[in-house]
């Protein structure tokens, strides 16, 4: 996949917070693509997040297990169709804890909640922490598609420091510790950058969360 001289290595971004490249497969990244695809679709399928503000979110959402909306939980989707939620399959939970077990050695608690998010050209995300949920269990997160910036903060400030980590198709991130409420964001993708094979035009990025709810 890569056409590169040395290849990416797993990174230590910040404590408890760890970036694996290529952690997923070809055909794994082609079977949660599928998934997505179907989670994608109506009812209570993927939506324009609307803020308090009066702003919308670029990035398109679709969650299951529970509903996230500005800002917190619900069972259906309270500011979209009304729809309940679609449920959290098993098998992705199984595959948050073994993404943990890998990068951070904790047993987790079991993972619930799932956002997918899904980036055109232009799309991309301000600088926020994941603070809706009541446990403290890591985020896991997936990628696939184009290649984004990600940017990876500090607790305190959504500015500096922070460091700026280029998540590709495949790629695992997971944040917890003294991580868990750090500041993130995506300031780009890069359109067309996907691999050919996956046949994706964007990026998803799917977070798998505990809610402790
Ligand atoms: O798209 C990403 O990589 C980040 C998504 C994110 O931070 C979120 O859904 O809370
Ligand atoms: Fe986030």
């Amino acid at each position: 996949m890569d056409a590169e001289l040395f290849p990416r290595e797993r990174t230590q971004v910040a404590p408890g917070a760890v970036h694996v490249p290529g952690w997923l497969a070809a055909d794994s990244q082609g079977e949660l693509l599928d998934a997505c695809r179907e989670w994608a679709r109506p009812p209570a399928g993927l939506r324009t997040v609307r803020t308090p503000g009066g702003g919308t979110m670029t990035a398109r959402q679709v969650c299951l297990g529970r509903h996230w909306y500005p800002y917190g939980y619900a069972r259906t989707v309270v500011d979209g169709d009304g729809a309940p939620v679609k449920p959290f399959p098993g098998w992705l939970g199984e595959l948050g804890r073994r993404a943990v077990l890998e990068t951070l050695g904790e047993p987790p608690e079991p993972y619930d909640i799932a956002l997918i998010n899904f980036y055109e050209a232009e799309a991309r995300m301000g600088m926020h922490r994941d603070s809706d949920e009541k446990s403290d269990a890591p985020v896991v997160s997936l990628s696939l598609g184009d290649t984004c910036v990600f940017r990876f903060g500090n607790t305190g400030t959504r500015t500096r420091p922070y460091t700026d980590v280029e998540l590709r198709s495949g790629d695992l991130f997971v944040f917890g510790g003294p991580s868990r409420l750090a500041y993130h964001g995506v300031p780009r993708v890069y359109a067309g950058t996907g691999p050919p094979e996956l046949g994706l035009a964007g990026r998803l990025n799917i977070t798998l969360r505990v809610s402790g709810l």
